[in-house]
């Protein structure tokens, strides 16, 4: 039986890059060599573009460079730079059609004896030549994701049509499964998944692990260790160039200084918030709170959150919340509610990782 020859290529922020962007190649290459009808031969990393503007992105000469550390202990998965040094973001379906048609071209040309490699050869293509024999080099460059990637396609004006067909059709996906996301259900909820199903394997992670880079760059953030995270050398580059580490924003009241006695996650966050007083005073809660949402990560980028506040008033509401899931609109609903309409000045809410938020106390806070 003839197998195909892939190349996995993960598209993503990696900022930073962790162990989980590292464990996902190795996962997918055995699960699709144990199908009997792939050989993995390589592994491409390209981070995406500084225009592509996601919240906290640090820059690609610091992506591309905790990249590089990351990848020196692969022997099959190598950094491409070739997105970031683009004019401005490209979409994913030409990012995997540039890999595919380089591959193409070099093994064309080695076929043709047209050309050698040569030093300018992309680390990559010299890697996959090693398996090919001239121009019948017949390798396919498939994406590799995980599970909230996959969620993505089904979110309303995120994709275009055409490049969900060719990504899957052309190319193929190889998605690891992660916590939040169930890959099965969202490819039989999608006819355009669904009809491209045998082009998409999905890889159990039974080793689940929750690394994510918001994760990571909070607990650097507050000052957290990271060590057993990240490679060792990621860390170092990290600490030397004074990366993720701004200082904390004084809307957030962390548990150390909180009154709360709740036992803290690494989940959670905690803020305060200014609320009116009895006289209707009040230093703009709505606006403040709008901030702080901002601040926020999404839920996750295939149930798209935008949570909105609205103007208090003494012993009524002081945080609303709205979400988008695809075209439906859940109604606005109160989330914090002060009763007390003695001289409070704050409320303590808390917003976990899912997007909840709770009011953890209405008494009066220091902050
Ligand atoms: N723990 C994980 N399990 C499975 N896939 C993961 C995991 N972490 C990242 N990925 C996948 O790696 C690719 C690149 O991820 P990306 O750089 O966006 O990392 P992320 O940890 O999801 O980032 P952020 O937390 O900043 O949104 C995506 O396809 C993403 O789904
Ligand atoms: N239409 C598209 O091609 C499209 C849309 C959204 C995200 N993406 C890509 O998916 C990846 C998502 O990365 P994040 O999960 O870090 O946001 C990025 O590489 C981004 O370029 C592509």
């Amino acid at each position: 039986m003839t197998h195909t020859k892939v190349i996995l290529l993960a598209c993503g922020s990696f900022n930073p890059p962790t162990f989980m962007h590292l464990r996902m190649f190795e996962l997918a290459r055995d699960h699709l060599n144990r199908l009997g009808r792939y050989q993995v031969i390589g592994g491409i990393v390209s981070p995406v573009h500084d225009d592509y503007g996601k919240k906290e992105l640090i820059s690609s000469t610091h992506r591309v460079s905790l990249l590089r550390l990351a990848l020196q202990d692969s022997d099959w998965i190598f950094l491409s730079d070739w997105e970031v040094n683009q004019k401005s973001w490209v979409r994913t379906r030409l990012v995997l059609q540039h890999h595919q048609n380089k591959l193409n071209m070099y093994a064309s040309e080695l076929g043709s004896n047209k050309r050698h490699l040569d030093a300018d050869v992309p680390e990559w293509v010299a890697h996959a030549q090693k398996y090919c024999a001239g121009s019948n080099c017949g390798v396919v460059v498939k994406l590799l994701c995980g599970g909230d990637l996959l969620d993505s396609f089904n979110s309303p004006g995120l994709w275009l049509k055409e490049d969900i067909e060719s990504l899957i059709g052309d190319h193929g996906l190889a998605v690891v499964t992660r916590a939040g996301s169930d890959s099965y259900k969202c490819i039989y909820e999608s006819d355009l998944l669904s009809k491209h199903q045998n082009n998409i394997v999905v890889v159990t992670e039974w080793i689940a692990n929750e690394i994510s880079s918001t994760k990571i760059r909070r607990a650097l953030r507050r000052g957290e260790s990271v060590k057993y995270l990240l490679p060792p050398d990621v860390i170092d580059y990290i600490k030397n160039n004074g990366l993720y580490s701004s200082s904390i924003d004084n809307k957030y009241q962390l548990f150390a200084n909180s009154t709360s006695a709740l036992t803290p996650s690494p989940n959670d966050i905690i803020m305060t918030l200014d609320v009116p007083d009895s006289s209707g005073n009040y230093n703009s809660p709505s606006h403040q709170l709008q901030n702080a949402l901002a601040e926020l990560p999404p839920a996750s980028s295939s149930s798209p959150t935008t949570l909105e506040s609205k103007r208090a008033r003494p012993g009524h509401a002081v945080a609303m919340r709205k979400v988008h899931l695809g075209s439906r609109e859940t109604d606005l609903e109160t989330v914090g509610e002060v009763t007390d309409e003695e001289k409070e000045t704050r409320v303590e809410i808390q917003i976990t990782e899912d997007g909840t938020i709770r009011v953890i106390s209405d008494k009066e806070t220091t902050v």
